[in-house]
């Protein structure tokens, strides 16, 4: 009984080694990693010296359903994610209903059950209906299985209902998960704010529209004990701000894009603002902010990296830049794009380094399985080709989504098998 993968080369987390390994997979979970397993599993799968690594878990997804399916579902939108090496999802709730409910978590739990190709675990909203006037009720959210609260796609404009989510969420030990922007600073804005939406006359998010946000819930997170999770961090006074908070020993954790850690607003100016493919909330911002991601994702400002894959339909993104939905597809190529850029090319940090945030950083700051491949623990593993080099290729996507400024790209680190909770859900 079991599935076993044979020579393969697993990561060593401690050192970054490469240590050539069999792992047997028994039911769930991981039952031996030994340098030569003979066993008579049902299935084995020979790995030809590919790279062994925790399933990829990926804090911030928008998987559309229900109510937006012709962009996204459950079932397109796991499926992308294992094709990535992702064996866990958080996804986002603003769809139609906001997931606001304990019934809605239930809804999501069930349908991942049924056509789910990774584990997907549901955030609640803060508001009902991400309106911002009233509170949901945390305590039943967490009970049916929420992940965590937030109102992501708009931020909480309130700070005395923030304040009372955040005493909540303390009391509960459920993380607030934040989409740090000021309405009013960032009113009809859809590019940053600087030189370039100037020269292109279209209207600019300034970066203080995060992090003046942030500042207000590191206080507020101060004040209550809440752990306060920042999305999608993209300007540099925002890392400056929970570089801070982390230096104070405050519970605030952070997520990046590999966007906001590879592209800046420039690709807008260099195409004149006519691709809305191009457009992103938070905004692509500049070389500044870009470096200042890079560094807090160094030195440890900046724990995990979360795609935020948002997808939307061709025709939407096809609009006018001003007009166009704010959102970018992700979940495919995340690791290739950034073990290309940042580990083969420029050497900005290991292997391992990495992996740590796509896996372990994510698994340990929420507190889920996986993160490590370990025997007796859950079998979410992920293996990747580093050789072999391919162009991003949206047609190849299993994704519903198609939009990405990254396409057409190089890119190595490939997955060729993801297994989660000992199923394989992607074989290349
Ligand atoms: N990131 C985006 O540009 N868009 C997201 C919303 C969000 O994550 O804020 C979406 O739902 O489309
Ligand atoms: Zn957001």
């Amino acid at each position: 009984m079991g599935l076993l993968l044979r020579g393969g080369r697993v990561l060593n987390l401690e050192n970054g080694e490469l240590e050539s390994r069999d792992v047997l997979v028994e039911g769930k979970k991981v039952a031996r990693i030994a340098s030569s397993i003979e066993a008579d599993a049902h299935e084995v799968v020979d790995l030809g010296g590919h790279v062994v690594l925790p399933g990829f878990i990926d804090m911030h997804v928008h998987l559309r359903q229900p109510g937006f399916e012709g962009k996204e579902t459950i079932e397109t939108g796991s499926k992308a994610a294992a094709r990535g090496g992702y064996t866990k999802v958080a996804c986002m709730p603003n769809t139609r209903p906001v997931l606001d409910t304990p019934e809605l978590m239930k809804y999501v739990y069930d349908v991942a059950q049924r056509e789910g190709s990774c584990s997907v675990l549901p955030y609640g909203s803060i508001s009902k209906g991400e309106l911002g006037e009233e509170l949901t009720d945390i305590a039943a959210l967490r009970a049916a299985g929420a992940v965590g609260i937030t109102d992501d796609g708009v931020g909480v404009q309130s700070s005395s209902l923030m304040r009372e989510a955040m005493r909540i969420a303390a009391s509960l030990d459920v993380p607030v998960v934040i989409h740090s922007e000021d309405e009013d600073l960032a009113k009809d804005g859809c590019m940053n704010e600087g030189v370039v939406s100037k020269r292109l006359g279209l209207p600019g998010i300034p970066g203080l529209a995060e992090s003046a946000m942030i500042a207000r819930d590191i206080l507020l997170a101060q004040e209550t004990g809440a752990h306060l999770h920042v999305c999608h961090i993209s300007d540099a006074w925002s890392v400056e701000l929970v570089r801070w908070a982390k230096s104070m020993g405050l519970r605030v954790t952070t997520e990046v894009t590999p966007h906001h850690l590879l592209l800046t607003e420039s690709i807008i100016d260099e195409t004149d603002g006519a691709d809305a493919n191009m457009k992103v909330n938070p905004p692509l911002r500049t070389e500044l902010d870009r470096q200042a991601c890079l560094k807090g994702l160094l030195d440890g400002t900046i724990d995990m990296i979360a795609t935020d894959h948002a997808p939307h339909m061709e025709e939407e993104k096809k609009r006018p830049f001003r007009t166009a939905p704010f959102g970018f597809v992700g979940l495919e190529f995340a690791f290739p794009v950034l073990y290309t850029e940042l580990v083969e090319k420029s050497s900005a940090l290991s292997l391992h380094e990495l992996v740590k945030k796509f896996a372990t950083n994510p698994a340990d700051v929420f507190k889920l399985s996986g993160g490590r491949i370990v025997e007796g623990e859950v079998a979410d593993i992920t293996v990747v080709d580093l050789e072999s080099e391919r162009a991003i290729n949206p047609d190849e996507f299993f994704s519903k989504g198609r939009n990405t400024p990254f396409a057409g790209q190089k890119a190595k680190g490939w997955t060729v098998l993801t297994v989660n909770e000992g199923r394989i859900t992607y074989k290349a």
